[in-house]
């Protein structure tokens, strides 16, 4: 199991240090939350942002667009580093054109489905993906509890990709603890995405460790 520390959980005033400090609690990637505010009801960050921080490690950035029109920003997310992108299959930007745009800029294209998408809304596109997000929250806010009647879909996206020969990662988002990381893993997810779990745990070391050491008992 890989373990996604959220930064929508760190201190923004210093999150060149909290990436540095992720990067040395034995995280795999570093998930960016960005939102705009319509796509979902938060605002975060842009790729400027992203930019200034992607110094701080050498681990995977790996970006999550909650934002309404991801194709036209696939460019400066690239440019300011994301090695990985993922974006919703719910948004308004054409689904096929931006997996292209983001593989173009040679990074990795991930799609993303809301709770109320169903797991088939990624079957036509599996073949170009490099990952798959479920979300087990809905997207916008750190902290809400872990829908595990999601698990079924990353299970569904699984058994798709087994029998099509695809070695699709699935990541899953929102509510990742020592109580849910177990289920998940059980599922067939890959890589959970953990805030609260992580930045809130008075050791973030032994937090990840813990997590690693559940999903994978
Ligand atoms: O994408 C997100 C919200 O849209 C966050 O990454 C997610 O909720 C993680 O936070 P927590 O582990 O606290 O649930």
């Amino acid at each position: 199991m890989k373990i996604a520390p959220s930064l929508l959980s760190c201190d923004f005033a210093k999150m060149g240090e909290e990436i540095e400090k992720m990067d040395k609690c034995g995280a795999d990637y570093m998930h960016l939350d960005v939102m705009d505010a319509h796509f979902v009801p938060n605002l975060t960050f842009g790729a400027p942002v992203i930019k200034a921080v992607r110094s701080y490690t050498e681990k995977p950035f790996d970006v999550h667009l909650m934002i309404s029109e991801p194709l036209k920003y696939i460019d400066d997310f690239a440019k300011a580093g994301a090695d990985i992108i993922t974006f919703h299959a719910e948004s308004d930007s054409d689904i096929s054109k931006t997996i292209d745009k983001i593989t173009e800029n040679g990074i990795k294209p991930g799609l993303v489905i809301k709770p109320n998408t169903p797991a088939s809304a990624v079957f036509p596109y599996l073949d170009k993906l490099f990952m798959v997000l479920v979300m087990t929250v809905e997207p916008g806010f750190g902290g809400q509890s872990f829908m595990a009647d999601m698990l079924p879909k990353v299970q569904e996206i699984k058994a798709e990709c087994a029998k099509r020969g695809l070695d699709v990662l699935i990541e899953a988002d929102g509510g990742i603890s020592t109580s849910t990381i177990k289920q998940a893993a059980d599922a067939g997810v890959d890589v959970c995405v953990a805030g609260t779990a992580v930045f809130k745990a008075e050791d973030s070391a032994k937090a990840i460790a813990e997590l690693k050491a559940i999903a994978e008992k």
